[in-house]
């Protein structure tokens, strides 16, 4: 499905943010591993969540739902026979359930996106599972992939962060569960860094010990831990409200999102901050930020490693700003659902934006008074950008056709209901 935004001077209205997809994710799977029952409150409802629902059910999870909870009995270290697995187009949950697949025989995680998740590297994974006594089959480090365990050895582990911070949360699920202790050496520079910190979080609230030296080069798990049941509640999600408050930051607006906690450890909270420094009008209270939109944005500079997911919706309202904007040390943006360094400023180009890449940057000459718009973007099956483009959309002088946008979906299926809902107009075309 494609869809068409038109440009929209103005943005009114509260909404409710969505839950968090990292968040949901960890809880799901810490439910999973522990032996009762759990309850998940207030899940993210997406394609990329769904994936983990599905493949936890399939491992031997018990999954009872209603409106607002996900009621989860887990199946321990025990998982059941299972031949394949198919995690969607869901990065974490494949890196997280490779991981936990070297507890069972054989598992194969098949190639259902191979145009997108079927491209992404999983190499700095494949060889620190491969130190464990894990026999990996996998074509070039890349999907389908067969995982062969069943007897996983702890011990001294070394794993790159260079180009996934996911691959080190992977290990960081699986190795409390083995009978040897684990010592975990983060090798490189860990991209994403501050992800890490919510693994962290979710470890600790159920009830499972880790050692982490301050800068995370090296963890200390203990061996023979059991994940405890527990009740989760799931905050607000930072990356797809970024959109929505890079959107209020670029037209006419008064717009406030509720649900998002000043003092979350998700990195792309640095969102508020970086509206800020653009100049945005903007307060942000009680869990509820408030954007009043003027149109006066200023260039930024700004490490983009601190607020991975968010980057192309600041990139957005870059485009719009008064004077050069530089997005820095986001390389591993190459390895999302597309290349989202060369394939984004490929479709923000179309729209009219003034953008250039370098191997790790993203360099946006502002346009104050608009783009052009009038074109026709690819999504490269890929959420963020399809929400980046929006606003890029909103803002230009003709509408912009998005192909494919329904694959918004990975994460925020509800985003263009929540941008009409703001007087935003989008409107879905059948192709
Ligand atoms: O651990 C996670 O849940 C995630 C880690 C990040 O990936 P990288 O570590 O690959 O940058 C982030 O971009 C992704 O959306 C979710
Ligand atoms: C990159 C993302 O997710 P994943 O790596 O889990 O596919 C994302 O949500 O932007």
């Amino acid at each position: 499905m494609d869809i068409i935004v038109r440009p929209t001077p103005e943005l009114k209205g509260e909404i409710q943010a969505l839950s968090s997809k990292n968040y949901t994710t960890r809880y799901l799977l810490a439910a999973a591993l522990a032996e009762g029952t759990s309850i998940v409150r207030y899940p993210a409802h997406s394609q990329d969540s769904d994936a983990m629902r599905r493949c936890i059910a399939d491992l031997g999870a018990v999954l009872e739902e209603t409106d607002e909870q996900i009621v989860i009995t887990g199946f321990g270290g025990k998982l059941s026979p299972v031949k394949e697995l198919n995690v969607g187009n869901a990065g974490a949950v494949l890196r997280f359930l490779m991981a936990i697949a070297a507890l069972s025989p054989e598992i194969t995680f098949v190639n259902a996106y191979p145009d997108s998740l079927g491209k992404r590297p999983h190499d700095d994974l494949i060889t620190a599972l491969e130190q464990m006594n894990v026999q990996v089959e996998h074509k070039n480090g890349r999907l389908p992939i067969t995982i062969r365990g069943g007897q996983p050895k702890g011990g001294k582990i070394t794993v790159s962060g260079e180009v996934s911070s996911q691959y080190l949360s992977a290990l960081l699920f699986l190795t409390p569960m083995l009978e040897e202790d684990s010592e975990i050496t983060v090798t490189g520079d860990l991209k994403s860094k501050v992800v890490v910190g919510q693994t962290l979080e979710v470890l600790e609230q159920a009830g499972i010990q880790v050692e982490a030296d301050p800068d995370y080069t090296l963890f200390k798990v203990p061996g023979k831990q059991k994940y405890q049941a527990r009740t989760y509640v799931v905050q607000g999600d930072y990356p797809g409200s970024a959109a929505i408050l890079a959107a209020a930051a670029v037209t006419r607006s008064d717009v406030t999102v509720h649900r998002l906690e000043e003092r979350s450890k998700q990195g792309e909270r640095a969102v508020v901050d970086v509206l800020q420094m653009m100049n945005t009008p903007l307060r942000h209270e009680n869990g509820s930020v408030r954007v009043q939109g003027n149109h006066q944005l200023r260039a930024v500079e700004f490490d983009g490693d601190a607020a991975t997911d968010a980057v192309l919706a600041m990139v957005a309202a870059a485009v719009f700003a008064e004077g050069t904007s530089r997005f820095y040390n986001v390389e591993n943006l190459r390895y999302k659902e597309c290349d989202r360094i060369t394939d984004f400023v490929t479709e923000l180009r179309k729209a009219g934006a003034d953008v250039e890449e370098k191997r790790d940057e993203i360099i946006v000459h502002g346009k104050p008074f608009g783009v052009e718009g009038g074109a026709t973007i690819d999504a490269h099956y890929d959420h963020r950008v399809i929400m980046a483009l929006t606003v890029v959309g909103l803002r230009a002088r003709n509408p912009i056709i998005i192909k494919d946008a329904h694959h918004v979906a990975k994460s925020y299926p509800q985003f263009f209901e929540h941008i009409a809902a703001l007087g935003g107009s989008v409107e879905w075309v059948k192709e």
